[in-house]
């Protein structure tokens, strides 16, 4: 491959897994278009990055860009159990953040690849400043649905009434969504939340959502439409969802799983079409052992095939290992797989799949429309529960098995299998197949070229090659970014690249 001049991009990430997915995506699609993209994210993450997954030192080709990783030490010691609570880790990662990020920018002019734009992740809103510090342009990249970006915007202007103290119980109407129940609402919200550190850090980005001058969604105009036009209107949002599908470069290796994925693709080839059930709860969320054995019984009890992720918890965590009820895999025999990571795109994508029970997290729901999957709703917190509502009552290709942990209900073996069979077959089921399957096109026309993804996704790479002669302009005349002082004296922005 030849020699090419390339603007370059920060991208930093919240460490987890479903923040790291999405932003890493965005990071191959603006590749592709023809950016270089550094992706950071605390070190600690960048170790299980490393392990499970193929990326190293070197830069990766990815369409007509590349994609490279550099990593941030977050300043504790490598086994310190305080990352496990971000009530301390969030201002930990503040604090540290806002001096080796600009570091991190300065590293990279000397090297000769100056930096023309960041773009973050909610949790971690600090990141705008520092590039309003150093004078760079940022956007931000919101990693979940327009409808719940819209309650957390009424929420903290204060536009309409929420659940509160004195009003547990009221519903929500926002513009152009439908009627959230007090429990639809995303549950951070809730007075009762047992996360207030996590709306403290999304309210942070609220405060600062002055600050991007372009704020991304994975989310899809065709999709969320209404909502989509209406908050366009007040803010500067551009949707450039699902990102995990990339046309443009689509057999593009980076990944950035935090656990290697078992092999589980031979089984599932080896099973008949529509006959599985999968089941994953995402990286975060872990259930209790009584909800977890009910889930295992019903699951035996409705007599379906099975693939289903047991992800060990995090050895920090305080969480007690679950345990598969006695005599539960001997019972489900080559009926059942359980895995501890799975490559969840390609299980989405296979034929023997029939529907997904799912946590309902933002990346496993456009997952599971991208890829024409029927879920079971199984919601815990967060933007969750407002997802679930979304995927049974508006995109219609859900069944609802609970609703969230705030509800502190055990769901029972019988209502599990229940939810299973509705979900599996009879006339709901292929009801929710030929939705899903609908949203599954319209989800690759979006970002197909042409598509309301793909002209949103090129006008924000054009815009930021514009302001990066912008970068230029003001760096040139003055050292107030930091990195005009340090940078080669060359286009800002550009870059030569051998691969
Ligand atoms: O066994 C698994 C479980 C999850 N995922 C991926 O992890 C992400 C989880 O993000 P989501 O928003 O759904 O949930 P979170 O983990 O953030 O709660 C998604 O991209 C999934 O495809 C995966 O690859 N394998
Ligand atoms: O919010 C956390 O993770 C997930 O993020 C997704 C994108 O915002 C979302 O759709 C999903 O529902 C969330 O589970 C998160 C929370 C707490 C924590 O310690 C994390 O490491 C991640």
């Amino acid at each position: 491959m030849g020699s090419e001049a390339l603007v370059h991009v920060l991208l930093v990430s919240f460490p987890g897994q479903g923040h790291v997915n999405p932003l890493l995506r965005l990071g191959k699609r603006l590749a592709s278009k023809g950016l270089l993209v550094t992706f950071t994210t605390p070190e600690s993450i960048g170790k299980a990055m490393r392990k499970a997954s193929n990326i190293g030192e070197e830069l990766s080709p990815v369409g007509d860009g590349f994609i490279r990783f550099e990593f941030f030490e977050d300043g504790w010691d490598e086994d310190e159990i305080r990352r496990q609570d971000l009530d301390q880790y969030l201002p930990q990662l503040e604090k540290v953040g806002k001096v080796l990020i600009p570091e991190m920018i300065r590293r990279n002019a000397e090297q000769g690849r100056p930096i023309s734009c960041l773009i973050n992740n909610p949790f971690i809103p600090w990141v705008s400043d520092v590039a309003d510090s150093l004078g760079l342009p940022s956007a931000m990249l919101w990693v979940q649905s327009c409808a719940c970006f819209t309650s957390y915007y009424y929420y903290y202007h204060g536009l309409v009434p929420f659940p509160s103290e004195t009003a547990m119980e009221i519903d929500v109407q926002l513009p152009c969504m439908p009627l959230l129940k007090h429990d639809e609402v995303p549950s951070f919200l809730y007075p009762t939340t047992p996360y207030p550190f996590l709306r403290r850090a999304i309210m942070g980005q609220y405060k600062n959502l002055d600050k991007p001058f372009c704020i991304l969604m994975d989310t899809f105009q065709e999709l969320e439409h209404e909502i989509i036009e209406y908050m366009s209107k007040i803010s500067p949002i551009k949707t450039v969802g699902p990102l995990f599908k990339n046309p443009k470069a689509p057999n593009a290796t980076v990944k950035g799983d935090f656990m290697k994925a078992d092999d589980c693709v031979g089984w599932l080839d080896s099973k008949p079409a529509s006959s599985i059930v999968y089941v994953s709860f995402g990286s975060v969320v872990y259930l209790k052992q009584d909800q977890w054995d009910e889930i295992a019984y019903g699951l035996l009890n409705s007599g379906v095939n099975f693939l289903w992720v047991m992800k060990p918890p995090h050895k920090d965590s305080g969480y007690e290992v679950l345990k598969m009820p006695e005599g539960f895999l001997e019972k489900a025999g080559d009926r059942g797989k359980v895995v501890q990571w799975s490559p969840q795109e390609q299980v989405l994508a296979h034929p023997s799949v029939a529907c997904f029970v799912t946590h309902c997290g933002w990346n496993s729901t456009m997952e599971a429309l991208t890829s024409g999957m029927p879920v079971v709703a199984f919601p815990q917190w967060g933007d969750q529960v407002t997802d679930a509502k979304y995927l049974v009552d508006v995109f219609k290709v859900g069944v609802r098995m609970c609703r969230g942990e705030a509800e502190n209900k055990l769901i029972t073996r019988d209502v599990v299998e229940q939810c299973l069979r509705e979900a599996t077959s009879g006339p709901k089921a292929e009801e929710m197949k030929q939705n899903a399957m609908k949203w599954s096109a319209a989800a690759e026309a979006a970002v197909a070229e042409g598509g309301s993804s793909d002209r949103n996704i090129q006008a924000f790479v054009d815009e930021v090659k514009r302001r990066s002669l912008e970068v230029l302009a003001v760096s040139g005349k003055s050292t107030a970014n930091g990195v005009a002082e340090l940078g080669e004296p060359k286009v800002n922005g550009e870059l030569k690249v051998v691969s």
